[in-house]
């Protein structure tokens, strides 16, 4: 008997094996339809094997679907991730479908010429109407529009026959880039590099490279250069661009159309889902070459994936913390090691672990060490707001306002970098101290002007500013304390009452059109003071900003968990990157109150590597990534006991091991969320032990019941 094992959509450890039927023809990849229970449901065939005699009654497959089969290497990638991050396999390899979520787009409707038939009475309408259409196939509005006529006169002549309506489907078509179409001239450091990719891609094995350039180096001039020769070695290639946040993809994929002559394929959450589906299968068809996406691009279906990038590669935002919890760079390296592929991880500023796999060679290191022509990195300073703090109740000190102020003289533009939403972090009460959180919940209401509510970054509960504390009824006794984004901005616009100021954080860009329009203003030199989260610190090119201010460089150093120092050194390398990048020289003012901290002391004089060293050091004393690896378990639920039941008998289960140690249970830091108790186990190993095998193992052992969330997280970012 011939049976198929079928990843379907659900929390389950295993793909489920169905008896396929004599007639049928199944393979690896293959979407079918299958029982479960009372319901039909999709899902994907990972393997087809003969059994003899088994006495197993399995239930059968209902039906191959018409939709496209995975590639048998997306189902190596999904089934790999899975086993990776512990996710149910089924429900990774859902999220390679996630394309064909919407119905196909409608056909459009078309109209053409019948033969030579001619009208029986020809006016200058109808005339225009046939002159206009020529042999081509167009819309009924677009020809009423090109004829310059109402579209009651193209009806009038499919009426009479002298033109039909046709139906076309709807199928994405993703013009051919031309790799030389506007090739670049590299410098030097950039065509060595280039040469190495292009090396890589040619190679057609795993190869994996670090693209180490300082900020506004030509990091991607230069990939795209290496991609135009992957293209021109194989116009069937295909390339992925992975980005980590939207923001950025609109100005990426404007040079890729530059580049290349043609627009790339766009994935994220933000495309609509008609359009993704036509890009996912424009992708399996071979179809499409160039995809530029956010992290969840990883599973589209190629089939001749030639080269991947992670631009940005140290970017948090690459970690998807939600749902299926993994880090799209270490998924992308992956992806890449399946297909084969090479994959280039560029950035300014790279994490701890690419540096550690560049050093050990097991990456090529390929260096940008200069800004391109004769852009020069920008002078960075420490401010020392122990000598010249800012007034009671305002953030920008007087050095900061006069550099401000000499910038605008010049006409020249001012970015102000606060990694804080809102008006204000906090309100509390001052009357009886109490600190407004949002219901059954640790996390403090962040302040917000512009809608005028208190909203919780958290969990997205939200509220008006209430009159009376609502823990001892004073009245008029909250005060908002510590600065955000809108409180800066109202500094600013009192102290330069005349400069055209505006804000970029989520809240006043909540999508890829405004972010577009916001950037262009900026680009256009339309803004003069750009207060920012970190939302523009990254990747954007203006060649108006001269001058960078950071509002409060020690706020990530607070945060103690494993990768403050080195997640703030990235993300002011990044903002202040963002000065000088065109022909005026840049400067960049850092506002602290620790002016000697090790992170602020290497920026402060551009040595990387020295902060590198230091903070490679300490891990390695503490034998943390990348010298150790981790993993957290984070047990949840309404009902407190319970969570305490599950954390007690997992305390109990925990496998012996060498060269690993579990800490906790603890109540996470944030202990109570939607009125959810929080606690968390950390799992520390030697780099060498398999600590997927481990936690398998050990969650094998414990039963949890259905109130009680359990997740992993292999190679935790955040702590919470
Ligand atoms: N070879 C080149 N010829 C012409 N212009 C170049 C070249 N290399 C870089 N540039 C220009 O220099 C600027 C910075 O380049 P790019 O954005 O590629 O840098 P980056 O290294 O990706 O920067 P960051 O890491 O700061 O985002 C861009 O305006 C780019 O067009
Ligand atoms: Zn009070």
């Amino acid at each position: 008997m011939k049976v198929a094992s079928v990843l379907i959509p659900l929390p389950v450890p295993e793909a489920f094996d169905y008896a396929v039927p004599d007639e049928m023809v199944v393979a690896r990849g293959d979407q079918v339809a299958v029982p479960l229970g009372p319901r039909l449901m999709r899902g994907i065939v990972s393997e087809v094997f003969e059994t003899t005699g088994s006495n197993r009654r399995l239930k059968a497959v209902e039906a191959v679907l018409d939709d496209p089969a995975l590639p048998p290497s997306t189902v190596d990638f999904v089934e790999w991730a899975g086993r990776w991050t512990l996710a149910a396999p089924g429900e990774m390899a859902a999220t390679a479908l996630k394309g064909l979520r919407a119905p196909p787009p409608r056909p459009e409707r078309r109209v053409r010429r019948v033969g030579e038939r001619q009208p029986a009475r020809a006016t200058p309408a109808r005339t225009a109407v046939l002159a206009a259409l020529g042999d081509r196939a167009l819309t009924a509005a677009d020809l009423a529009r090109a004829a310059g006529v109402s579209s009651g006169v193209v009806k009038g002549l499919v009426d009479e026959g002298v033109l039909e309506i046709f139906e076309v489907s709807a199928q994405a078509a993703f013009d051919p880039p031309d790799p030389d179409h506007a090739p670049s001239s590299l410098n030097a450091d950039q065509a060595a590099a280039a040469q190495a990719m292009a090396e890589g891609v040619m190679a057609r094995a795993f190869r994996p490279f670090l693209l180490d350039g300082v900020t506004g180096s030509g990091k991607t001039e230069t990939y795209l250069e290496a991609a135009a020769e992957a293209l021109r070695a194989d116009p069937a290639a295909q390339i992925l661009i992975l980005l980590p946040e939207i923001a950025l993809t609109q100005a990426v994929i404007e040079r890729i159309t530059a580049r290349f002559g043609a627009a790339p394929a766009e994935w994220h959450s933000g495309v609509a889902p008609p359009r993704r589906r036509q890009v996912w299968e424009a992708v399996v068809a071979g179809r499409c070459n160039i995809v530029v996406g956010a992290r969840s691009a990883l599973f589209l279906p190629f089939v001749n994936l030639r080269l991947v990038v992670v631009d940005e590669e140290h970017d948090s935002s690459f970690k998807q913390e939600e749902g299926l919890v993994y880090h799209g760079r270490d998924l992308a390296v992956a992806r890449a090691r399946i297909e084969g592929a090479a994959v280039v991880l560029a950035s300014a500023t790279p994490s701890l672990e690419t540096l550690w796999n560049a050093r050990q060679g097991r990456y090529g290191w390929l260096k940008l060490r200069a800004r391109h022509g004769a852009a020069v990195l920008p002078d960075i300073q420490l401010l020392d707001l122990r000598q010249s703090p800012p007034d009671p109740q305002t953030w920008l000190s007087q050095p900061l306002r006069q550099a401000i102020g000499e910038t605008l003289a010049r006409r020249e533009q001012t970015l102000l970098f606060l990694n804080r939403r809102g008006y204000a972090p906090v309100v509390l009460c001052r009357a009886c101290g109490h600190r407004l959180t949002a219901p059954d919940t640790d996390s403090w209401l962040v302040e917000h002007r512009y809608t005028g509510r208190l909203v919780c970054h958290l969990t997205g509960f939200s509220m008006p500013r209430p009159k009376l504390c609502p823990s001892c009824g004073a009245e008029d006794s909250l005060v908002s304390v510590g600065p955000g984004v809108e409180r800066v901005e109202e500094e600013v616009r009192q102290l330069f009452p005349e400069a055209r100021v505006a804000v970029f954080s989520s809240d006043t860009v909540p999508d890829g059109k405004s972010a577009r329009a916001l950037i262009q203003s900026m680009t256009d030199g339309q803004i003069d003071i750009l207060v920012a989260t970190q939302a523009a610190a990254k990747g954007h090119n203006f060649p108006g900003l001269t001058l960078v201010g950071v509002v409060d460089a020690d706020l990530g150093l607070r945060g103690g968990d494993l990768r403050a120092a080195e997640r703030t050194y990235q993300l002011l390398a990044q903002a202040t990157g963002r000065a000088g990048r065109a022909d005026k020289p840049g400067r960049a003012l850092l506002q602290t109150w620790t002016p000697e901290h090790p992170v602020l002391q290497a920026l402060a004089a551009g040595d990387r590597d020295a902060f590198v060293e230091a903070e490679t050091a300490e891990r390695e004393i503490a034998s943390l990534p990348p010298y150790g690896r981790l993993a957290a378990i984070i047990l949840s639920s309404e009902n407190a006991a319970a969570v305490e039941k599950v954390a007690a008998d997992l305390a109990q289960a925990i496998p012996n091991a060498e060269r690993l140690e579990v800490y906790g249970p603890a109540d996470a830091p944030l202990a109570l969320v939607r009125g959810r108790r929080r606690k968390r186990l950390l799992v520390r190993a030697d780099r060498d032990v398999d600590i997927q095998a481990f936690l398998r193992a050990w969650l094998g052992r414990v039963k949890a019941p259905g109130s009680v969330r359990l997740t992993v997280d292999v190679d935790p970012y955040s702590f919470l």
